[in-house]
């Protein structure tokens, strides 16, 4: 079993995550880990603040020399603009004085579409800035550093590679029939401006986002995660929470401004007849059973079924829109207009990076589940054992 968790403030001195669970010898590295962060910070439409911030990490336990021991890993990710601020974030009391200037103003006009309102109304806050602190996007820099150990994880005991990308920006979508990316298509996505795979399409989803930036206004989009190489029976149909879709569902909504999860073609599975819906089954060249096509992504009755693995997540356009929406002031009842300071227009691309951290996170706890082992090696063998066990009709 993986367990992890998260703890930290947007505007605080640093985020932390720890992941129990990961067996001894996973190579794993400082600069993997910050190659992930950086990746979660390019994007085009992203705003002020990702270009003058850094993640600054520190591995603080579970890893000596290269390779995790076998306790839990903790990950510190250090935000450089803390200097700035420290009185509003500070974790002792401060001078009251302090709190009068401009940046420690209670927040009092909730953001339509963020956590602000109710989050007050639930913790019993008059001033939204404890919400905003923890609600933000910014925790998702701790599940990429996770995600990191699990996609080492995956790659090193049975060679699974995960790929995510851009399938849509506002109403800009990729073609239904156009390829794939694969892992070896990685670094080009990362070189894209919107992670997007088809030409045609980032440019137009580049300029959609300039639009929308004249228009002083926000946009969501889809994003897609593939995983290769998973091993069929992963997660079960014998019980609804031990199903692998559920499990990815659950990892992906969970993700802030994730408001959709799609498995294979999904929703428009939905539109189709059934002859053309599902993945005929035919025996190949090589005598073993193979897929006619892939609308399932790669899950079966809860389990892998051994294709690409295939999820898609649906970003609501960004809360924080710059043509301030209508809110009430909390603080007198008046009409306003929501807060608003910086934002970034869209988020889409960095969030298919922290998408496929949490479908490598949900991947690792099924692998475990169903090999165990304590070391990288004991997973490896005891994946070999069950493959070899497989009867040669039904491989
Ligand atoms: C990578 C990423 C970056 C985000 N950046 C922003 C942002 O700059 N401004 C904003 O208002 N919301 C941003 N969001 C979305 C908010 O965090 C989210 O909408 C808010 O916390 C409310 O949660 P909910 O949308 O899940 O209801 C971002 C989300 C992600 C995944
Ligand atoms: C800091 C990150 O994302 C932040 C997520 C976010 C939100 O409301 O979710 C709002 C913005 O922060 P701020 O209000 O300070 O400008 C984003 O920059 C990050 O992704 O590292």
């Amino acid at each position: 079993m993986l367990r992890w968790l998260t703890s930290g403030e947007s505007h605080g001195p640093a985020l932390v995550g720890i992941v129990e669970g990961v067996p001894a010898g996973v190579e794993v590295l400082t600069a993997d880990v910050q190659a992930a962060l950086a990746r979660r910070r390019l994007g085009y439409g992203r705003g002020a603040r990702m270009k003058f911030e850094q993640d600054e990490v520190r591995i603080l336990a579970g890893l000596r020399h290269g390779v995790t021991q076998g306790g839990p890993l903790a990950i510190e990710i250090g935000n450089t603009e803390w200097p700035k601020w420290v009185d509003v974030m500070a974790s002792d009391p401060v001078d009251p004085e302090l709190l009068n200037r401009a940046r420690n103003a209670p927040l009092t006009r909730p953001r339509p579409g963020h956590a602000d309102l109710v989050g007050m109304r639930k913790y019993g806050f008059d001033d939204a800035r404890p919400v905003l602190e923890r609600a933000s996007a910014r925790e998702t820099a701790t599940r990429v550093a996770l995600g990191t150990v699990a996609a080492k994880f995956l790659e090193q005991t049975l060679g699974i590679r995960l790929v995510s990308h851009v399938t849509g920006i506002g109403p800009v979508a990729v073609p239904q029939d156009a390829p794939l990316p694969t892992p070896d298509d990685v670094d080009h996505l990362d070189a894209d401006p919107v992670r997007c795979f088809h030409a045609k399409t980032s440019a137009r989803m580049v300029a959609e986002i300039d639009e929308c930036h004249k228009d002083a206004d926000t946009l969501g989009g889809v994003v897609e995660v593939l995983a290769y190489g998973v091993p069929s029976g992963l997660g079960s149909y014998v019980h609804g929470d031990r199903r692998l879709d559920a499990k990815l569902a659950a990892a992906l909504m969970g993700i802030q401004a994730i408001k959709g999860v799609e498995v294979g073609d999904g929703f428009l599975t939905a539109t189709r007849r059934g002859s053309q819906a599902h993945d005929e089954i035919e025996r190949g060249d090589d005598g073993r059973i193979r897929r006619l096509s892939n609308r399932a992504g790669g899950i079966e009755g809860g389990m892998s079924n051994g294709e690409v693995l295939r999820v898609r997540a649906a970003m609501k356009p960004i809360s924080t829109v710059p043509r301030a929406l209508a809110t009430v002031d909390v603080a007198t009842g008046d009409v306003a207009k929501a807060q608003h300071q910086r934002s970034d227009v869209c988020a889409v691309p960095p969030a298919a990076v922290v998408a496929e951290a949490m479908v490598a996170l949900t991947l690792a706890d099924v692998v475990l589940e169903k090999f165990g082992g304590d070391s990288v090696d004991e997973v490896r063998r005891n994946a070999q054992a069950y493959l070899d066990s497989v009867p040669e009709l039904l491989r």
